[in-house]
């Protein structure tokens, strides 16, 4: 067992695919500073104490961009390891309701379909989401 690993702080991350009625997925860009500053990234956030999954996603996402969605079915769980900390990644499905999305956490926002989305540069882990998504949703 690695004890150094196993004494970092680990975060249980809410991420949100969110989907419109065009089929296009909601993404922002991080803002610039920290660990993955600049980088695209599906919207959410660290769970709160005795929250359940499902509220900490919708109240992520009203957070950082003023909308509301509906919390579907989990898509994935990752686990990944970075330098300095430990993330649960809990991946779900979410269908946009209302709102015009803002930038109140972050630096852009896009729509994106399966196709334009290689176009955006994501953390190394959120190519695994990505893969399960063309696999699911895409059309080849
Ligand atoms: N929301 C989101 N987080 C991701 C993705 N991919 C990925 O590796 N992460 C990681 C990076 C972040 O460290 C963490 C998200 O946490 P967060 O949005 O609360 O941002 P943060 O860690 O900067 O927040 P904080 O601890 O400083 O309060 O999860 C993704 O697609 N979406
Ligand atoms: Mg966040």
């Amino acid at each position: 067992m690695n004890m150094s690993l196993s004494s970092l702080p680990h975060k249980v991350i809410g991420v949100a695919v969110i989907w419109n009625e065009q089929g296009k997925i909601l993404i922002d860009k991080r803002r610039p500073l920290g660990l993955h500053g600049g980088f695209w990234e599906f919207p959410g956030g660290k769970i709160e104490p005795g929250e359940t999954m499902e509220a900490c996603i919708e109240r992520e996402i009203m957070e950082e961009l003023g909308i509301v969605i509906a919390v579907g079915a989990r898509l994935m769980t990752i686990e990944h390891d970075y330098t300095n900390f430990t993330v649960t990644l809990c991946v779900h499905n979410c269908r946009y309701l209302s709102g015009e999305p803002q930038t109140l956490e972050c630096d852009e926002i896009r729509w994106v379909t399966l196709e334009e989305i290689d176009q955006f540069t994501f953390p190394k882990v959120n190519e695994q989401i990505i893969a399960v998504l063309r696999k699911n949703y895409g059309v080849n």
